[in-house]
Formats: C-alpha cells, structure tokens, sequence
C-alpha cells in the first residue's frame, strides 16, 4: 500500500482559490498511490483565525467539489485533510473529508479537540463528538487532527473500532515541533498501529509551520519524515504488519480497563 502525504505550503500571497487548485493538481500527481493525504485547514491556514468566518464552506463546497474530482481523477484514496465547515445551524467546525477513489465522500471527521492557547479556534468553533474509522480494502483508517494528538484516549478508541493507520493531518507550529514527532511516535508505539501525520510549510499570521511530516511504523520506527518545506512525502507500508506487530508483542491484550481518571 503506497501513501503520500501533501505537505503543503499555506503562504498568505496565495489566495484559497489557487492553493485550492492547486492541490488538486498535487493530488491528481499521485495516482501511484493508494492514499493521499493533505494537511489540517491548508485552505486557509490553521492560525489564520480571521479567515475561519469568511472561509468556511459547507461539507459540500467548493473544497469538497475539488478534491472529490481529484480523488477520481487520481483513482485514490484521499484523505483530504480539513476545512473550516459552516453547518446547517450555522456553527463552525474544523472538518475533516475522505473520498473513496470513485469520488464518494466516505467520511467526514469534526475535530474534537479545539486548540485554544496560541489560536483562536477553542472560541470560534464547535466541538466534533464523534470518533470516526473509515473502512480502505488495505486497512481501516481512524481520524484525528491536529491538537487531538495530545490525547491518547481518543486513539484508543479508534483502535478499539479498529483502526490501523492513525491519520492526523496538522497546522502544529514549528515553535512545538519536538512534541509533533515525539507524539506520533508514541501514538504508534502504544496502539502498534501506522500513524501518518500530515503538516503545512510556510508561515502564515506570523507563526512558522514546523514542516516535518512523518510516517511511523506500528513499532514506532520513523519510515520517512519530510523537511520543513512544501513536499510530497510518499512511502510504501504493508498493512500486514499491523496484526504482525501485535502477535510478535502482544500489549494491548495486557491492557487494564476501567481506569479511567476524571
Ligand atoms: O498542540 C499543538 O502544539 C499545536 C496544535 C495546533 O496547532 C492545532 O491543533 O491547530
């Protein structure tokens, strides 16, 4: 199974129509490969809070047009990473989409952690309450996004709906880049699953993107990381090595349940 992960560049001199555009050519020139992933609100940038009400767009938008073309064209699983969603009753949402290579969206992931300590999106929107896995005929995809990366109980519940491939598409900030690779790996290590984590480049509203995409391994081996600017991280992973893993050490079936803290 052959993913590739858009690292793209969120520069503010690029209006979202053209980074829009072209991301779905980026898309479109990875039909080698079986996923496609791109980042966390690279329509807009993750810390452009003041873009998120003039750039929010319905589930079904212009970005879901793009990319559901894109994916059709390419033949591909995308995971297209996230938009700001304006739902029915009007509140916001950090919203992950996933196409089917036939262009069907699969899935679609409401962020459930917000971000609150250096941007504003805590205040401005709503709260995903949903855990989401998404079913590939390689593998089964569990959904996170970004600042959700600090919360390891919402991975193990993807995995205890079967997740297999961690996919987090981020904005995390360069100032905070020892924590991003440190965090993917233990999300690995923990749950013996892929994790494909999936940043921007560049620096919009001041605030420098720490690049630095990164597969791991369901034994937390690094199998490719990207360097802090625009790039198409593309790597082979065999799915198998999931259920291998877990066989060969088996720790998750030594877990003790019910000790949930406050
Ligand atoms: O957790 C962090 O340090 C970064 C999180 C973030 O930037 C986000 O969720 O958008």
């Amino acid at each position: 199974m052959r993913a590739s992960l858009i690292q793209m560049c969120v520069d503010p001199a690029e209006s979202v129509n053209s980074r829009r555009t072209r991301a779905a050519s980026l898309v479109r020139a990875q039909a080698d490969s079986d996923l496609v992933v791109l980042p966390e609100l690279w329509t807009v940038g993750a810390f452009a809070a003041d873009l998120f009400a003039t750039e929010a767009e319905a589930l079904t938008g212009p970005t879901h047009e793009a990319m559901a073309a894109a994916a059709r064209d390419a033949g591909v699983w995308l995971h297209a990473g996230s938009i700001v969603e304006r739902a029915a009753d009007g509140t916001l949402y950090n919203t992950s989409l996933v196409f089917s290579p036939d262009g069907q969206l699969a899935a679609s992931y409401r962020k459930i952690h917000r971000f609150g300590f250096d941007q504003g999106e805590a205040v401005l929107l709503g709260a995903g309450d949903r855990a989401v896995t998404v079913g590939l005929p390689q593998t089964t995809l569990g959904l996170a996004t970004c600042y959700d990366l600090r919360f390891p109980e919402l991975f193990r519940q993807l995995v205890a709906d079967g997740a297999q491939m961690l996919v987090v598409p981020a904005g995390w900030p360069a100032r905070r880049r020892a924590h991003w690779s440190l965090l993917a790996r233990a999300r690995a290590v923990e749950n013996q699953t892929y994790v494909l984590a999936c940043g921007t480049a560049g620096t919009h509203a001041d605030v420098e993107q720490a690049g630095h995409s990164v597969v791991v391994d369901p034994w937390g081996e690094v199998l490719a990381e990207a360097g802090p600017d625009e790039e198409v991280l593309t790597v082979d992973l065999d799915p198998a090595k999931v259920a291998k893993t877990r066989a060969d050490f088996p720790v998750l079936r030594d877990r003790v349940l019910g000790l949930d803290v406050p």
